[in-house]
């Protein structure tokens, strides 16, 4: 049986799927952020779901990332695309260049990370959060493409919803992280609990307040526009990806729950 794919869109997308039917779904972690809508891309099976809630009315820390989590695994779905909008930490990771992230550092607070609040305790490895074989089909993808894209990345996660101080930034870019996102924690670790490969595709929206001593401040428009404006690339690589993804693959994704 071919595999679903699941797609979370963050910022700045909010549909995927032509002509897709809409599920209302719950969940024992309380509603996900909005439907979920199936469909097909390219005859793959696809579950999306945004992160933020159609109208975008989720800040970071208000998400139910357990129950998108678990919404997309309960339609079957054992990959899962991750799509941010992340601001660049380094002058040559350019806005309107895609990142397929490989670490990431939790500097986030008080969010639930866990499914496995006890009796059951379980303690999954996210030494390499994101699934090798899926990032690997990426770079491909990527080239394929002609993207201009980098195929390793550090996200450095931030609490958000506001953006970080001058100082916060040049530190994050001294210990040499590439990107900054609001939302790739709990969400990985997450996806990793639930035994799913992750692969996240990151799109850089904007260069961070600390990256040069004349940076100007982010401003949440200037996001939403580039995001906007590069909407139909975005989508083709999500395309490319969701059909690149094995049906039955060789990492060790799936056995995140043994030995824990
Ligand atoms: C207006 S930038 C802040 C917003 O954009 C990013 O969203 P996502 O990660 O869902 O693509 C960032 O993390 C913030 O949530
Ligand atoms: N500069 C930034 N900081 C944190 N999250 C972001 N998402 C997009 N741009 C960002």
């Amino acid at each position: 049986m071919s595999t679903i794919v699941g797609v979370i869109g963050g910022s700045g997308l909010y549909e995927l799927l032509d002509g897709a039917v809409e599920h209302a779904v719950t969940t024992p972690y309380g509603a996900p952020s909005s439907t979920l809508s199936t469909g097909q891309i390219g005859g793959r099976d696809v579950a999306f779901i945004t992160r933020h809630g159609r109208a975008h009315e989720l800040a970071p820390h208000t998400i139910n990332y357990r129950a998108n989590l678990w919404a997309l695994h309960d339609m079957g779905a054992r990959t899962v695309i991750t799509s941010s909008a992340v601001g660049s930490l380094k002058p040559d990771v350019q806005p309107g260049e895609f990142v397929l992230c490989d670490q990431f550092i939790d500097r986030t607070s008080g969010r639930i990370d866990t499914f496995y609040e006890g009796p059951k305790v379980v303690h999954v490895s996210v030494a390499d959060p994101y699934c090798p074989e899926l990032r690997a089909r990426a770079t491909e993808v990527m080239k394929r493409l002609g993207e201009r894209y980098h195929p390793t990345g550090t996200a450095v996660v931030i609490q958000g919803p506001r953006f970080s101080t001058r100082a916060e930034s040049r530190w994050f870019q001294q210990m040499g992280w590439d990107v900054l996102s609001m939302t790739q924690h709990p969400e990985t670790a997450l996806a990793r609990e639930l035994a799913m490969c992750c692969l996240n595709v990151s799109f850089v929206s904007d260069h961070d307040a600390g990256v040069t001593d004349d940076a100007e401040p982010v401003r949440a428009g200037d996001v939403w526009r580039r995001m906007a404006e590069n909407q139909g690339r975005i989508r083709a690589a999500l395309a490319a990806l969701i059909v690149a993804a094995p049906d039955i693959p060789t990492c060790r994704c799936r056995d995140a729950l043994s030995d824990v």
